[in-house]
């Protein structure tokens, strides 16, 4: 279990907006096609602790960053601390406008800080909330193929990828279905495997569930986890997920609350939900 690494105040201050974060998701707000899903940069600093201690794959110290321009310039991540344990699934959780997307995309390595530090083992891919802007292939295998596609690899090298990428989503019985025939979740898990054929060591998921019925909803809860946990002990990927559904805790091997541009509590999913229902949320 990871300690707390909130700030000093560890939600202390911390208030409760139900209507921020309901457990029955939210309207998309309008927005510009996501980008495709792609792999980040280069890793910077992959943690490796060879003395026995725990072993962390994410490590923020003190981020800070100001996003717009002029007037409507502001600060977004204002000193965020958080470690990430290595083939863990970690779920970020807090109010609309808190500053998760931005601190996944710190993470990811596409945005730079002002001040503070990430220290993450990389590569990293994304996965977003609307599979239909990132599913755009014909077939199931194509789309997975797609990403590899830039490193000009043998056919038979893109091949056992698409394979072992699939078989990770247990989706490999889709192999050859048109995409446009499929669920929304199986459309998720798509494209899960797509970046995983990129063998990611850390996914940033970002509300993939807004959009999925339950079943769908916890289909690809189970392909997430299962994927953080089929690496050998401390060696899997990584897997951050932001969300606003709490009945999704239940998946997670630990969970932070963020408000503000800060991390207020990381903890146990259970201890969150304690933290929760004491700052008036209906669980
Ligand atoms: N490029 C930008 N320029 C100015 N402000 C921005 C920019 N990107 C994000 N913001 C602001 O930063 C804040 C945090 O945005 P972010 O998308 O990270 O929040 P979030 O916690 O993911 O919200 P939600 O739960 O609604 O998705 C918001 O107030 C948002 O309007």
């Amino acid at each position: 279990m990871l300690a707390s690494v909130g700030s000093a105040a560890a939600g202390a201050a911390a208030r409760w907006d139900p209507a921020a974060c309901s457990t029955s998701g939210r309207a998309p707000p309008p927005q510009a096609p996501r980008p495709r899903r792609r792999a980040a940069p280069p890793p910077r600093a992959s943690r490796a602790d060879d003395s026995g201690h725990p072993v962390f794959s994410i490590s923020v110290n003190g981020a800070r960053l100001s996003l717009g321009r002029g007037a409507s310039r502001r600060e977004v991540l204002r000193g965020v601390d958080l470690q990430v344990q290595r083939g863990s699934l970690h779920m970020l959780l807090g109010p609309n406008g808190c500053g998760k997307s931005t601190l996944l995309r710190v993470l990811g390595g596409l945005l730079p800080l002002d001040g503070g530090g990430v220290d993450a083992d990389g590569p990293s891919g994304f996965v977003f909330q609307n599979p239909d802007h990132q599913v755009v292939m014909p077939t199931v295998a194509a789309d997975v193929a797609f990403g590899l596609g830039r490193y000009r690899l043998p056919e038979a090298q893109v091949a056992s990828a698409v394979e072992r990428a699939l078989a990770l989503v247990n989706m490999s019985e889709f192999m050859h279905r048109a995409t446009h025939t499929l669920s929304g979740g199986q459309r998720q898990r798509v494209a899960i495997a797509g970046a995983l054929a990129e063998e990611p060591r850390v996914l940033l998921l970002d509300e993939l569930t807004t959009f999925l019925d339950v079943e769908d909803q916890f289909g690809v809860l189970r392909a997430v986890r299962d994927v953080t946990r089929s690496g050998a002990r401390g060696r899997g990927v990584t897997a951050v997920w932001v969300t606003h559904r709490f009945e999704e805790l239940e998946y997670a091997d630990a969970a932070s609350y963020m408000e503000g541009g800060r991390i207020v509590f990381t903890g146990s999913p259970e201890q969150l939900r304690q933290r929760l229902k004491a700052m008036g949320a209906t669980l």
